[in-house]
């Protein structure tokens, strides 16, 4: 469905995004991860044609998004910060959206209002930043396109709404065959949600995990050996200390997992056990810290 094929952007003479590919398929969840300056942003202002590609190219169903720009009615994009709209109301920017996606469903829009309790007769600057938010994740499925795109969208929103948010987009993906794309900083909610994850740093795509297959890749390990850590298992290439208290060790393997385990246990550990792996441990590996 989408295709990035080998983009580069480069801003102030910086490389900001460099040879970045990647492919979403209908009806896929992918989450965007990076630490803070990576890219994200770029990324997505890219895919949808606000900024322009300075070598590669990014195809919605074959169509190039650059010279069939019609293409991007089938696409939204939904920034992470919403002041422009500050002095609209929500019939001026709901109009504005359904002018724009030609199957806009206003009726759909207005029961998932009612069903979130946001007013329909206000303008924005009186909405709260939760309710901003939440305001323009019910335009943009509402909008009824193929691809949604979200730039931290559940920044500001309470616990439960979070949760209502999450599962209103879950019940969209596998009712309407929609995808999703989705960027942010809160690893435990995309690891719920996500079929692949695009982690990037430094402006490339550092690597790319299918969900469903991380514990073959990764293996994290709770180990306690009776005096300081086996020198000789620190400059292990493939072993990452992740965190320690104390003799407790927390450390993450990456590939050739089960031959390093098993030089762990020659090492006569006091304690040794495996713990589920979670996206936030990934990124920590990939990333350092
Ligand atoms: N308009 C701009 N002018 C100058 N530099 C820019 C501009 N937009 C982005 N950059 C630079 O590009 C890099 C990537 O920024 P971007 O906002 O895409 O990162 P990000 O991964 O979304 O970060 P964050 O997680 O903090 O939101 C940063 O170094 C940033 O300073």
């Amino acid at each position: 469905m989408l295709n990035v094929n080998h983009i580069c952007k480069v801003i102030d003479e910086k490389p900001v995004l460099q040879d970045i590919s990647f492919s979403i398929a209908k009806g896929s969840i992918v989450g965007l991860v990076g630490e803070n300056g990576a890219g994200k942003t770029t990324l997505l202002r890219c895919l949808v044609g606000i900024l322009e590609l300075d070598k590669g190219e990014i195809t919605f169903n074959n169509k190039n998004i650059m010279t069939e720009p019609e293409v991007k009615k089938s696409i939204i994009y939904i920034p992470d910060s919403h002041h422009n709209f500050n002095s609209y109301s929500v019939k001026e920017i709901s109009s504005l959206y359904e002018a724009i996606y030609p199957n806009f469903d206003m009726t759909y829009f207005h029961s998932l209002l009612e069903r979130f309790n946001l007013p329909a007769n206000k303008q924005l600057r009186n909405f709260s930043k939760g309710m901003k938010a939440l305001f323009f994740i019910i335009l943009a499925i509402s909008a009824k396109v193929e691809l949604i795109i979200l730039d931290e969208p559940t920044n500001g929103l309470d616990a439960i709404v979070k949760r209502n948010v999450l599962q209103l987009l879950l019940e969209e993906v596998s009712e309407q065959n929609i995808s999703l794309l989705i960027s942010s900083h809160h690893l435990n909610e995309l690891e719920k949600i996500t079929d692949t994850v695009l982690l990037m740093k430094n402006g490339k795509i550092n690597s790319t995990f299918n969900m469903d297959e991380v514990d073959k890749e990764y293996k994290k390990i709770q180990v306690v050996f009776k005096g300081d850590f086996p020198s000789k298992l620190k400059s292990l290439t493939n072993l990452q200390i992740t965190n320690h208290t104390g003799r407790v060790y927390t450390v993450v393997l990456k590939g050739k997992a089960n031959e390093t385990l098993s030089l762990l246990k020659e090492e006569n550990p006091l304690v040794i056990e495996e713990l589920p792996m979670s996206l936030e441990d990934i990124f920590i590996t990939e990333i350092g810290g």
